[in-house]
């Protein structure tokens, strides 16, 4: 990762020297194809040496000149037409019209002032003559012949050095012509071996720049290779891992559901969770269908999503048969989106085990009836509740009489039956809804809900009727005899339980001293 931005710093550098390269090579190719154009122009200037023709037109103007004079001579003495005169002075004049303005001796080593102006004067003398001499105008004509005649043979002299002039000037000319295209011949090769040297230097960087890019090529490729094969192995690795952690789920003691927050989608739903819920596919499953109870199910969700956790919600679930399992739940993120991930396990054995213990902590083994710390709770939860709606509710203290004297006529063990059948008994002869309890030894207490002490006085003796009348297990051949004694008070407003305890205690020891086997109440 570290070579990453080395590599794109050394890309960028080839890439520039490609650009420097690039504009060198269109330049010096600009720069030869300029040389080329101006060599090409000179050499066709010294290809075409009538581009000169100002300086031939000199030499030839002597020889025109040397026409001019004899043809004026003929004419004067008679042997020539005035207008073949007029053609020499056209002839004459055609060749100098061309000159006037002209610098023909730019390129002399030395100025020659004489030549100059002889070549002048010739140039405005035939201007002159050319004006004067008109077709069919013989007089005009002789008097140009005339002073051709008399000016041109002063003129052959100064003109023969005019025409030396023009040969040095146009022999200079062409020396500095041909120097010129040395020139641009040197600088078309200075420009063809920059373009070369460019043109190299491009071929060698492209050539690196191919090398890079197949070097890099093959180390992309190379890293792709490594790439896809560390793909697959990660792919190899993650499905293991998935197919492990499925095999780890669906065995697991506990179900497991993954689905998005709304519950609409779901992802997962383990194996044993299916066959519980007899799923035929994950996507039916739905929390109502986890709780026995809809409303329950409703109440998880809400808290789930209030709290993004739930922990160990204990509660009914569906099974068959139904079951007590705990629920817990964390609200997620998977696959960009919210989701619930939700487990439970059965705790029916525990809770089982539970019941067992409270049934245990709160019975009496021998009777089956509420203990004496459960009776007392079941009793104050009563008295409370008929505190809270006025009702009336009275206690019952039952008490077994001369029972040491069972035990020790018959033996413990008829003296224990004879407690269970009067626990029995008691069940059986009281209602649900009044709570009945073994104190301790012989003494029992029952708590009679929304009973005035008129007909709890019934009940009471009732009860010590039908205990009379019980029939109880023979022992050694003699018919075991059972009488109750009962003391009865009926609850008093904001009076605690003990208090109440206290009066049908005092109220059966009553009943006892006036004689056993009767019913007293108490008196305050
Ligand atoms: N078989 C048996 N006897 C018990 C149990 N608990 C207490 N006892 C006996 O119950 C007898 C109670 O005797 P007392 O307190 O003298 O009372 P009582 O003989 O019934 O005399 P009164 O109550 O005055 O009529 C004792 O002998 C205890 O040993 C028990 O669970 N099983």
């Amino acid at each position: 990762m570290s070579d990453k931005p080395a590599a794109t710093a050394q890309a960028r550098n080839s890439r520039l020297k490609l650009i420097a390269l690039a504009v060198l090579v269109i330049a010096m190719t600009l720069t030869v194809a300029g040389s080329l154009w101006l060599v090409q122009k000179k050499a066709r200037q010294l290809a075409l040496p009538t581009l000169h023709s100002e300086l031939w037109q000199a030499y030839q103007i002597h020889m025109a000149m040397d026409r001019l004079l004899l043809a004026s001579q003929d004419l004067l003495k008679g042997k020539l037409v005035p207008d073949d005169l007029v053609v020499r002075v056209q002839v004459l004049r055609s060749l100098t019209q061309p000159l006037e303005g002209q610098h023909l001796f730019d390129f002399l080593p030395e100025s020659r002032p004489a030549a100059e102006s002889t070549l002048q004067r010739v140039i405005s003398l035939s201007r002159q003559w050319d004006e004067q001499a008109q077709w069919g105008d013989a007089a005009a004509t002789r008097q140009v012949a005339e002073q051709a005649a008399e000016s041109l043979p002063r003129l052959q002299k100064p003109m023969h050095e005019v025409m030396v002039a023009t040969n040095i000037s146009l022999a200079n000319e062409l020396d500095a012509e041909r120097q010129h295209l040395y020139d641009y011949f040197t600088g078309l090769g200075w420009a063809l071996l920059g373009l070369l040297i460019g043109v190299s230097l491009l071929v060698l960087r492209l050539v690196g720049n191919y090398r890079e890019a197949r070097e890099l090529s093959r180390n992309l490729t190379e890293l792709n290779q490594h790439l896809e094969q560390r793909v697959t192995e990660r792919t190899a690795e993650l499905a293991e891992g998935q197919a492990l952690l499925k095999q780890i789920l669906d065995a697991s003691p506990s179900d497991v559901v993954l689905a998005d927050s709304s519950g609409k989608q779901v992802y997962f739903v383990n194996q044993r969770l299916m066959q519980r819920l007899s799923l035929d596919q994950a996507s039916d499953f739905s929390l109502n269908r986890l709780f026995c109870n809809a409303r329950e199910a409703l109440h998880f969700r809400e808290a789930l999503l209030a709290r993004h956790r739930v922990d160990d919600w204990e509660g009914l679930l569906a099974g068959e048969p139904p079951y007590w399992g705990v629920v817990s739940g964390r609200l997620l993120e998977y696959r960009g989106g919210p989701a619930q991930l939700i487990w439970s396990y059965d705790i029916s054995l525990r809770k089982g085990m539970e019941q067992e213990l409270l049934v245990l902590a709160t019975t009496d083994a021998l009777t089956g009836l509420s203990n004496r710390h459960a009776f007392m709770q079941r009793a104050q939860e009563l008295l409370k509740t008929a505190e809270r709606f006025d009702q009336p509710c009275t206690l019952l203290m039952l008490d077994i009489d001369h029972f040491k004297q069972i035990n020790d006529t018959h033996g413990h063990q008829i003296g224990d039956k004879v407690l269970a059948t009067l626990g029995g008994l008691l069940k059986k002869e009281l209602r649900e809804v009044d709570i009945i309890g073994r104190l301790g030894g012989e003494e029992f207490a029952a708590l009679l809900a929304q009973t005035d002490q008129i007909d709890a006085m019934q009940v009471a003796e009732r009860l010590r009727a039908s205990v009379e009348a019980m029939p109880l297990p023979r022992a050694n051949g003699e018919q075991v005899r059972l009488t109750l004694s009962i003391g009865l008070a009926s609850r008093h407003p904001a009076e605690p339980l003990e208090g109440a305890l206290g009066r049908a205690d005092a109220a059966l020891y009553k009943a006892k001293s006036a004689g056993r086997n009767r019913v007293a109440r108490a008196t305050n």
